[in-house]
C-alpha cells in the first residue's frame, strides 16, 4: 500500500488546500512566516576518533560529521563536560557516540552510562549502538523491564549501560557496591534530552547527578558528562545547574534544514454553541487538527499532528479517520495514533510505516517529540502550544528535509497563552528558547535526596557545597533532628536499615500512586499521581486508556484505588476545585506606590468540588457537585496587592481606576486566570503545574491580592521566575486579554479550565484595568496602555526601588 510519495504540492499550496472553502472573514490563519533553508557545514573526522567507530558510523550513513558534532565530541574527548544544544535531528547522538565508543574501544575496562528521561528513548539509543556491531562494547539496558537474571549480567559485564533516572536512583546508586566494577572505570555519563529535566523532576535529577558523581568519585572515577539538549537559552548555565559542575556549550547547529512555512491558526468562534456561563466557544484545536490532518492526508502529505494528551491523540486520529472514510476508505487506514503506553514493537512498526509513507497521518502525543529518529515529513500540525518553545521547535523540526519545503501549522487551543501566541507571532517565532527552570535548593527535594546520598555513603561536611551549601546544611540539621541522620565525627550517617531510595519518588508525584482498576475484571489499567487523583479519577470522571473509555465509579484515597467500568459516554469531564491561600513567609517584597509585589512561602488549601461534563465540541452539558477531601500544599507563590485607593479611587486621579467595588472580585479573578495562562511563556511550566487565588481582601496582605503559586510541595522555581519576570509577564497577560475578540471573557482569555468557582465572577474589562494599574505602578507611574516597550524597561522589579 505504501507506494511512491504522493505529495506534489508546496507548503504554500498545502496551506491553501487546508483553508479552501473557508470564507475570507472566517479565515483562521493569523500569520504566515517562511523559514529559509539552511545548508550543512561539514568537518573532517577528528584524528583522535577510533577508526572502527568512524567506519561503523560511516556504514550507518554518516559520511562526514557536521562541525557542531566534532566540536562537542572533541571537547568531551579532551575531558570537558559539554552540553550540545542544537535542533531536531541535528545528530546529537553521534556527538556522544564518537567519544564514548572510542574510549570503550581504546580501554577495554572503561565503562559508560547513558541516561534518558524515558525507557523508550533509552531502548532506541541502545538499538542504534548495537546496530553498529562493534566488538567488546557490550551495551545493555538496565531499566524496569530488564529481567532479574539479566540484571546480574549487566552489573558484572556490561560496559555501556542504558538506563533512566528512576532506575539510577532506585536500582544502581542504592546498591552501588554491587556496581563497583562499573563505577571504577566510569569514563562518560551521557544525559540525553536533558531539557526535559525541569520543575520538581528536574530538581530531583540535578541532585541525583550529584549523587552519581559522588559515588563515582568514591570508586576513583571522575566521568565526563556529555549532555544533549534541544535548543535552549543559556545551555551552559542550565547544564551547570543540572550537573553541579561547569560545562562548555556547543550551540552552532551545522546540520542542514529544509525551508519551512509556519502558519498560525486560530479556530473560529462557533455561533451555535455556548460554553460555561454562556461564553462563546471556539472549535477545539483537536477537532480542527483532525480536519487538517485529513485534508493533508488527502493531498498525500506525510503529516504528524502533535496533540497535548493521550486521549486527544486518540480522538484526533479517530476524527481524521472518520472524515477520510467519507472520502476514500483506503485513506482512512493510513492514519493512526501514537503515544506512550504502546508496546515497543507497535511503536517501531508505526515509526517505520510513517517513514515509508505507508502511513500518511499520525496523531501523536509528545512521545514522538523526544529522540525518535523521524524527520523529513511534509507537514507537522501542533494542536495547542506544547508548553515550551523548546518543544515547539522540537516538534516542528520533524517537518522538512533539505531541498524541499514543509508546512508547520500551529493551531491555538481555547486558552489565553495560545491566543496570545497566534496574535503575537514574534513571541513564538523570534524569541530565544527559554531556559529550563529547576530548583535543586527546594528543601522538599533536598531532604529526601540528602537522605539517599547519606544512605549511599556517609555525608561529609565538605560535600554539602555540591548540594547547595548553606541550604543543604540546614536540611541536614533538620534530618538529624528528625532522627533520619546521625551526626558522627566522620560525617552524617543514615540511621535505618531500609533504603530511602524506595520511598523517594523523583517524578515528584507525591507519594503512593492511585491504582485505576476495572471493577468487573480486577484488571489494573494504570496509575495516577495521588496529588492529581481528585482531578483525574474522581467519581464520574471519564478515563481513557489505550483508546478505550472508562467511567470512574469510586475513588478511595485511603487505599489508593479508583474503580472504573468500561463506558464510552459522548462527553468528557473536567474537575473544578476551590482554593484558599495563606502567606507563611515573605521572602521578597517590593512596594511601588499603591502596588506591592511579593514572593514567598504559602499554604494552599484546595478541594475538588465538582466537575463539568462537556461535549467534544466544547459545549457544556452540566456541572456535577462532588464531596472530596481538602489537600494542603506548602509551596511558593508570587503575588501583587493593590490599594483600595488605586483600585476604586477617583479615576481622575493619576493611576486610579475608579473600579466599582462590585466589579473588583471579577476583575482580579479574571486577571489571575489570564496570568496563570501566560506564566508558561516565561517559566517553562504547564498551566497545570501552577495555580492561583485572587481576593478583594486577603487576610494576610490586608489588600486586594492576586496570587500565582507553584503546584508542587516546596515549589519548582515557577513562582520565583514569575516574580523576576513580573512586568513582561503581566504585560503579555494584558495583551492576551485584549487580543481576544470575545465580548466578555471566554476560555481563550480569562476563563480557566479548572476554576472551582465555575468561572464566576469574571470581568474581562476589569482585568485589563487591574493590569493597567499594576503595570503603571511597576513602571513608575507611566501608563502601561501606551505600549509595552516601556513596561519591558522594568523587567526586573526587584531592581527598582518603590
Ligand atoms: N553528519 C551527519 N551526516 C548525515 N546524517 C547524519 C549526520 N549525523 C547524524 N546523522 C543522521 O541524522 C539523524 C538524526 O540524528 P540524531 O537522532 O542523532 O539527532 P538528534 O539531534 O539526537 O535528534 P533529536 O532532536 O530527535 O534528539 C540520524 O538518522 C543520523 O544517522
Amino acid at each position: 500500500m505504501s507506494g511512491p510519495r504522493l505529495r506534489r504540492l508546496t507548503a504554500e499550496q498545502l496551506l491553501s488546500r487546508v483553508t479552501a472553502g473557508i470564507p475570507d472573514e472566517r479565515n483562521p490563519v493569523t500569520h504566515v512566516a517562511h523559514l529559509p533553508e539552511r545548508l550543512p557545514r561539514h568537518a573532517s573526522w577528528p584524528e583522535w576518533a577510533c577508526a572502527d567507530v568512524v567506519e561503523a558510523l560511516r556504514r550507518s550513513g554518516v559520511e562526514r560529521p557536521w562541525t557542531h558534532q566534532v566540536e562537542a565530541a572533541s571537547l568531551a574527548w579532551s575531558g570537558h563536560d559539554v552540553v550540545i544544544s542544537t535542533g531536531t535531528a541535528s545528530g546529537k547522538s553521534m556527538a556522544y557516540q564518537l567519544p564514548v565508543l572510542s574510549s570503550l574501544l581504546e580501554d577495554p575496562k572503561a565503562t559508560a552510562l547513558y541516561l534518558a528521561p524515558t525507557k523508550a528513548l533509552g531502548a532506541d539509543q541502545l538499538r542504534s549502538v548495537r546496530s553498529m556491531g562493534l566488538d567488546g562494547i557490550r551495551p545493555a539496558s538496565y531499566d524496569g523491564d530488564t529481567p532479574i537474571p539479566e540484571r546480574n549480567w549487566v552489573r558484572d559485564h556490561a560496559r555501556w549501560v542504558f538506563t533512566n533516572p528512576d532506575m539510577l536512583h532506585r536500582g544502581v546508586l542504592s546498591t552501588h557496591a554491587r556496581w563497583a566494577r562499573f563505577f571504577r572505570k566510569l569514563t562518560y555519563v551521557v544525559v540525553d534530552e536533558c531539557h526535559g529535566y525541569r520543575g520538581v523532576f528536574g530538581s530531583h535529577v540535578a541532585l541525583l547527578l550529584r549523587r552519581l558523581r559522588r559515588v563515582a568519585r568514591h570508586y576513583g572515577a571522575d566521568p565526563v558528562f556529555v549532555l544533549a539538549s534541544a535548543t535552549t537559552a543559556q545551555p551552559a548555565e542550565f547544564a551547570a545547574l543540572l550537573t553541579g559542575a561547569p560545562a562548555a556549550a556547543v550551540v552552532d547547529d551545522a546540520s542542514p534544514r529544509g525551508a519551512r512555512t509556519v502558519a498560525l491558526w486560530e479556530p473560529p468562534l462557533l455561533d451555535e454553541l455556548a460554553g460555561e456561563n454562556g461564553a462563546p466557544v471556539r472549535r477545539s484545536a483537536g477537532a480542527e487538527a483532525a480536519r487538517i490532518l485529513a485534508d493533508l492526508v488527502v493531498e498525500g502529505a506525510r503529516t504528524l499532528a502533535f496533540v497535548r494528551s493521550r486521549r486527544g491523540a486518540e480522538l484526533t486520529s479517530l476524527g481524521a479517520k472518520r472524515i477520510l472514510t467519507e472520502v476514500d476508505a483506503e485513506l482512512s487506514g493510513r492514519v493512526a495514533a501514537y503515544r506512550a503506553g504502546y508496546l515497543p514493537e507497535e511503536r517501531r512498526a508505526l515509526e517505520a510505516a510513517l517513514l515509508s509513507g505507508e502511513l500518511l497521518g499520525v496523531a501523536t502525543t509528545n512521545a514522538l517529540e523526544l529522540g525518535v529518529d523521524i524527520a523529513g515529513l511534509d507537514a507537522v500540525v501542533l494542536a495547542g502550544y506544547p508548553g515550551t518553545l523548546a518543544s515547539f521547535w522540537q516538534q516542528s523540526g520533524r517537518a522538512g528535509r533539505a531541498g524541499d519545503d514543509a508546512l508547520v501549522l500551529f493551531v491555538a487551543r481555547d486558552d489565553p497563552l495560545d491566543t496570545y501566541l497566534v496574535h503575537h507571532p514574534s513571541a513564538l517565532l523570534e524569541r530565544p528558547v527559554e531556559t529550563t527552570v529547576l530548583d535543586p535548593a527546594n528543601p522538599y527535594v533536598l531532604a529526601p535526596q540528602l537522605a539517599c546520598a547519606a544512605a549511599e555513603l556517609p555525608l561529609k561536611a565538605e560535600e554539602l557545597d555540591a548540594f547547595g551549601g548553606e541550604v543543604a546544611r540546614e536540611v541536614v540539621d533538620d534530618l538529624v533532628a528528625d532522627r533520619m541522620l546521625r551526626r558522627r565525627p566522620s560525617g552524617w550517617y543514615w540511621t535505618s536499615r531500609d533504603r530511602p531510595q524506595h520511598e523517594v519518588d523523583i517524578r515528584g508525584s507525591g507519594g503512593e500512586q492511585v491504582a485505576v482498576v476495572e471493577a468487573d475484571t480486577s484488571r489494573l489499567l494504570g496509575t495516577v499521581d495521588p496529588g492529581g487523583a481528585c482531578h483525574t479519577v474522581h467519581p464520574g470522571a471519564v478515563y481513557l486508556h489505550q483508546g478505550s473509555s472508562y467511567v470512574v465509579d469510586e475513588l478511595d484515597l485511603e487505599s489508593g484505588l479508583a474503580l472504573v467500568h468500561a463506558e464510552d459516554p459522548e462527553w468528557n469531564t473536567s474537575a473544578r476545585e476551590v482554593v484558599d491561600i495563606a502567606v507563611l513567609d515573605t521572602v521578597h517584597k517590593q512596594a511601588y506606590g499603591g502596588v506591592t509585589v511579593g514572593l514567598g512561602e504559602v499554604a494552599v488549601t484546595s478541594q475538588v468540588v465538582g466537575y463539568l461534563r462537556r461535549l467534544p465540541s466544547g459545549e457544556v452539558i452540566d456541572h456535577v457537585p462532588l464531596d472530596l477531601p481538602e489537600r494542603v500544599l506548602r509551596t511558593r507563590a508570587v503575588w501583587y496587592t493593590i490599594s483600595d485607593a488605586l483600585l476604586s479611587g477617583d479615576d481622575r486621579a493619576p493611576g486610579c481606576a475608579g473600579l466599582e467595588p462590585a466589579r473588583i472580585p471579577g476583575a482580579l479573578h479574571a486577571a489571575e486566570h489570564a496570568a496563570i495562562g501566560l506564566l508558561p511563556l516565561f517559566a517553562t511550566c504547564d498551566r497545570w503545574d501552577i495555580g492561583g487565588v485572587s481576593t478583594a481582601l486577603h487576610a494576610d496582605t490586608g489588600e486586594a491580592t492576586v496570587f500565582v503559586h507553584d503546584g508542587h510541595p516546596g515549589g519548582a522555581g515557577f513562582a520565583d521566575r514569575g516574580f523576576s519576570a513580573l512586568a513582561p509577564w503581566l504585560a503579555a497577560t494584558r495583551e492576551a486579554i485584549i487580543a481576544c475578540a470575545c465580548p466578555a471573557g471566554c476560555p481563550s482569555c480569562v476563563q480557566s479550565p479548572k476554576c472551582g468557582n465555575g468561572n464566576e465572577p469574571l470581568d474581562k474589562a476589569g482585568a485589563v484595568t487591574v493590569l493597567d494599574i499594576v503595570l503603571g505602578a511597576l513602571n513608575g507611574g507611566d501608563d502601561a496602555r501606551y505600549g509595552h516597550s516601556v513596561v519591558h524597561a522594568a523587567e526586573d522589579p526587584a531592581a527598582k526601588t518603590g
